[in-house]
Formats: structure tokens, C-alpha cells, sequence
């Protein structure tokens, strides 16, 4: 078993009769969404579902977790989810698959938000490895270029992994992949991703995972959030 569904596997105990629990997206969060249809069936587990993602949805539809639109959705008790990379202050970096808009309603509206990664997500500083993805309005991408051009940001809209055009979310966004200056604060850059027009969503979630469970050669550790 690797690390990412030992992790998974992990979480997925922490699951309880009754749970709302929200399905994160990804390949961790596929091992997780594996994993819950399994107690579902074997130890006849009553949870209700809500997805992260059409990707998400998909999946959990497929092994019979039964599944609550968001819309109908005010609150849940869990959401389990990846994210590509943590730093020291637990802060994330996630939307490598660029659904975000729906990721952080599921952080913002759960009790416990866990996060899962394995060891290749530590990072010093978000944005170590990967630009912070930024959804905006089609409509006003160059604006938006620009506004985070003047804090200091750097990148392109994102191309799809055909390499045919763009990128585009579920929800019609494009993406721009931003570098901003790693010395600007997370929490700062945060505040001005969050007040800039256009910006629909974007990928920094700064203060919103409750417990970090990180899998290293075959070993869980828990990093809880204080
Ligand atoms: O944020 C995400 C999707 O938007 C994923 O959780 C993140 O990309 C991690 O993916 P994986 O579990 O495949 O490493």
C-alpha cells in the first residue's frame, strides 16, 4: 500500500454513523472515497456525501455512496481532502485540478476539515513548488493579470492538458498560475487574492484545515491544528 491510501485509509476510520462528510478530490481523495464505500457496504456505514467535484462525483456514484447536492447543503461534519502542498503554519496550497470554488465552501462549512498529504507536500513557504491557481471570470482575465501584477505577481492563464486551449473549471473559469514574491506573507496574500475583482476563487487555504494527516514511508503522524 502506498502512502497516499495508507492516509486515506486512515481518515476514512474516522468517519462515524450519521456523518455528512464532503469528498475531496484528487488521487488521495479517490483512496478515501474507496475506502468509505467499503466500510459502506462491509460494516454497513449511514453516511450521507457531498462532493468536491464532478470528478468526485462521479467516483462516489460509482460505488453507491449516496450523494447530497451542495445546494441542499448548510452544514457537514468532515471534510477529507488532498492539497499539493502544506507549510510550517499548516496554511495550503491546493486546485492543481482547479475546482476550487466548491473545495473551499466544503473547508469554510465543516466542523473538521482533514487534510491528507504525504511527505512530497512539505514545503517552507506556499508556492515552493507550484504558482498559486487563481479561478477568475473569463471576461476578466487581463484585468485580473493586472491587478496581481501590481502586487508583485508573475504567470499565464493555464493551459488544458491537451495542450489544445485553456484550461476551464467546471464552472466556466479560466486560470491563471501566479509567482508572487515568497517573502509576502501568506495570510497577506490571502486578504488581497480575496479583494480583488474578478478573482472567483483561488487556491491558498489559509486557516481552514483542522487536523493535517501526513503519511510518511508507511507511518501516519497527526499534526493538529491549534
Ligand atoms: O487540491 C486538489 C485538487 O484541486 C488535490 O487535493 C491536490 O491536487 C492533491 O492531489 P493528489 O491527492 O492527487 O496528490
Amino acid at each position: 500500500m502506498n502512502d497516499k491510501e495508507l492516509v486515506a485509509q486512515h481518515a476514512a476510520k474516522r468517519v462515524k454513523n450519521g456523518m455528512t462528510v464532503g469528498l475531496g478530490t484528487g488521487s488521495t481523495a479517490d483512496y478515501f472515497i474507496v475506502e468509505l464505500a467499503r466500510r459502506q457496504t462491509e460494516e454497513n456505514l449511514a453516511i450521507t456525501c457531498v462532493s468536491s467535484s464532478i470528478v468526485s462525483m462521479l467516483k462516489a456514484q460509482e460505488l453507491g455512496l449516496p450523494l447530497l447536492a451542495i445546494e441542499h447543503l448548510s452544514r457537514l461534519d468532515l471534510y477529507v481532502d488532498g492539497a499539493d502542498e502544506v507549510a510550517p503554519d499548516n496554511s495550503l496550497l491546493k486546485g492543481q485540478g482547479a475546482d476550487l470554488v466548491r473545495e473551499k465552501l466544503l473547508a469554510k462549512a465543516c466542523d473538521q476539515f482533514i487534510v491528507l498529504i504525504d511527505q512530497t507536500k512539505i514545503v517552507d513557504h506556499i508556492g515552493a513548488h507550484f504558482p498559486i491557481p487563481i479561478e477568475v471570470m473569463p471576461f476578466a482575465w487581463q484585468l485580473v493579470q493586472q491587478s496581481l501584477k501590481q502586487l508583485g505577481g508573475q504567470g499565464f492563464l493555464r493551459q488544458n492538458s491537451q495542450g489544445s486551449g485553456l484550461a476551464v473549471s467546471s464552472y466556466g473559469s479560466l486560470v491563471l498560475d501566479m509567482r508572487f514574491d515568497p517573502k509576502l506573507e501568506i495570510a497577506e496574500l490571502d486578504s488581497l487574492l480575496n479583494a480583488t475583482p474578478g478573482v472567483v476563487e483561488h487556491g491558498i487555504f489559509y486557516g481552514l484545515a483542522s487536523t493535517v494527516l501526513l503519511a510518511d514511508n508507511g507511518v501516519v503522524k497527526e499534526i493538529t491544528v491549534s
